[in-house]
């Protein structure tokens, strides 16, 4: 079997991993497969009675890591992948499924009874090829398994001891590793010794040979089918069905309700034909789900841990405007890319890359371009665009929170720390340069014109004449009240540092004649009258004795009857 070609056919999909397994991880690096890692959060607990055969729930669990992981992907709108791989590997000795040990203890009653005695093996894979259409997950389903012999020698209590200590039998299935330490524990290997270790490599190149280079009808016609043939969706594929019998294909298709929950079914192709079932029945420590718990993946934390890279790539993608320039140009490689922004090439493709497994751009064979909501959103231009808020972010916030350690000790703010001066007053450092006053502006009005539509039809002030947003800066909100409520005059108060600048996001139009601006500091200066008065995203940024003094002077001219301040 030549294996290259059998592996080339993935070149151009996007290839999911669904697994942690760093031994999974570089059976599959190692033969030249380009993927993404994206473990899967399937927690392990599947009912183990309610399989007739070890192999069958190593099958099961896999496909439904694999599944999770393909749904996750496609719910939160991450670019669906091409294909998703995933894998669960399963000791069984005297018909017990063994799995990872939670404990040393557990590792120790694991090892005994594999002393001295062959096991089983048992690595289940799912292959799972996905494709999106109108909001539809459509997912074509091959799962099949390996089994490998494996003797232990007779092993005295010290050395399991001395093995258990080593750390080694923590993450794996059946507390062994035979590719390390646990090598030494091990009298013959039956079968695919990469399946011990956690993928059976040569199996797995069958399998996508049979997928992608089917026999011809004619070397088919003598295989008898059990069930409805699958329809032929992959790329060269022929109506040909697989030679080897311990594998199952169907087909499944997942609709996204409103609640992000997945409904699906599966028509069978195929069945289990030849394979061996051997009665098992299941450890009570590995019933009670307290095993399974043990290789719980804590998501949240890692999601946390990792989630400032995932904002970073976004950030600097802005701030080079890939976004602009693959929205006037795309698709583009990543070489003509570099050229246009002036970048490596090497570091673009890299950047290019993760905006790609972020969800953020399109990766195909004629280049990079962007998604949907790149253009909606991350261009520069668009009417909903988050560029300005983006770049406020990138280039304030993030050196701020990177002092946010300074902050919590300190209970101060850290301007000093990220920009070397002192803040006296918040927004001195805000308007210090017309470069930063403008980015800061940009900042506020991007976000104030997503939300403006929410903010002005949360509460019904259709009662109101006249209104004063307080801090209202470019008048996004200001507009859209001015649209939703026709009969409403809008005055936007905010520093003459402010106001002076506001020309540039003015909305062109005719609708622009109800909303004033009038310039002042409202620490100091009267308020322009009004019958409601409006603080968005204004109160966070000031200490409690200054909301105390502003909230006090809005009181003060708040007029009775049809008078109300609102805090939004
Ligand atoms: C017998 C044996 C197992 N393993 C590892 O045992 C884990 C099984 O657990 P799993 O549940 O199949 O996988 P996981 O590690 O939890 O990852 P995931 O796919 O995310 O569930 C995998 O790691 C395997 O390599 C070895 O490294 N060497 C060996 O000799």
């Amino acid at each position: 079997m030549v294996l290259h070609p059998v592996l080339g056919k993935l070149v151009s999909k996007r290839v999911v991993l669904a697994s942690a397994s760093p031994r999974r991880q570089e059976i599959l690096t190692n033969v030249g497969l380009r993927f993404e890692v994206v473990p899967s959060w399937f927690k392990e607990t599947l009912e183990k009675s309610s399989f007739t055969a070890p192999y069958e729930y190593a099958v099961e669990t896999a496909k439904q890591k694999a599944l999770e992981v393909a749904n996750r992907m496609h719910v939160k709108h991450l670019r669906t992948p091409d294909v998703v791989i995933g894998a669960d590997t399963i000791v069984s000795v005297d018909e017990q499924i063994l799995e990872k040990p939670i404990d040393k203890q557990d590792a120790y009653r694991m090892l005994s009874r594999l002393n001295g005695k062959e096991h089983s093996v048992f690595t289940g894979v799912a292959i799972i090829h996905c494709h999106s259409k109108d909001n539809r997950l459509e997912m074509e389903i091959t799962d099949f398994y390996e089994e490998t012999k494996v003797k232990f020698s007779e092993l005295s209590e010290e050395l399991l001891w001395d093995y258990i200590h080593s750390g080694e039998p923590m993450d794996k299935a059946g507390g062994y590793g035979i590719q390390a330490l646990g090598g030494m524990l091990v009298e013959y290997v039956h079968g695919d010794f990469l399946n011990v270790v956690g993928f059976p490599l040569n199996h797995f190149c069958k399998k996508l040979a049979e997928l992608y280079y089917p026999p011809s009808k004619h070397n088919a016609q003598h295989k008898k089918y059990n069930s409805i043939p699958s329809v032929d969706t992959f790329e060269n594929r022929s109506d040909g069905e697989g030679e080897s019998s311990n594998f199952t294909e169907y087909k499944v298709a997942s609709k996204l309700d409103s609640s992000g929950m997945d409904s699906s079914g599966a028509v069978y192709t195929s069945e289990n034909s030849s394979a061996v079932r051997t009665g098992f029945t299941v450890p009570l420590e590995n019933q009670n789900g307290v095993s399974q718990s043990a290789s719980k993946l804590p998501s949240k934390i890692l999601e946390l841990m990792d989630g400032f890279r995932a904002s970073k790539v976004l950030f600097v993608a802005s701030k080079l405007k890939i976004f602009d320039n693959l929205k006037k140009k795309g698709p583009m490689k990543a070489v003509d890319i570099a050229n246009d922004i002036g970048t490596s090439v090497c570091g673009t493709e890299r950047l290019l890359d993760a905006c790609a497994s972020l969800g953020l751009l399109e990766k195909t064979p004629q280049g990079y371009s962007n998604t949907d909501s790149a253009n909606t959103y991350l261009t520069s231009d668009g009417k909903y665009s988050l560029h300005g808020y983006i770049i406020h972010s990138n280039d304030h916030l993030w050196p701020l929170f990177t002092n946010l350690e300074y902050a919590v000790q300190e209970g101060s703010r850290q301007n000093h720390r990220a920009f070397g001066k002192k803040a006296d007053d918040l927004f001195k450092d805000y308007y210090h340069s017309q470069e930063v006053k403008q980015r800061f502006m940009a900042a506020m009005h991007s976000i104030a014109r997503l939300t403006a539509k929410d903010v002005a039809t949360a509460f019904d002030l259709s009662q109101f004449k006249s209104a004063c947003d307080l801090g209202g800066c470019t008048g996004a909100l200001a507009h859209e009240l001015v649209q939703v409520y026709p009969n409403l005059k809008v005055t936007v108060f905010d520093l003459p540092e402010v106001i002076a600048n506001i020309s540039f996001f003015q909305p062109s139009g005719q609708h622009t004649a109800p909303v004033t601006f009038v310039s002042g500091d409202f620490f100091k200066d009267n308020l322009p009258e009004a019958d409601l008065y409006i603080l968005s995203r204004v109160l966070h940024d000031w200490p409690d004795e200054k909301i105390h003094v502003l909230l006090s002077k809005i009181s003060a001219v708040c007029r009775p009857g049809l008078n109300m301040e609102k805090m939004l």
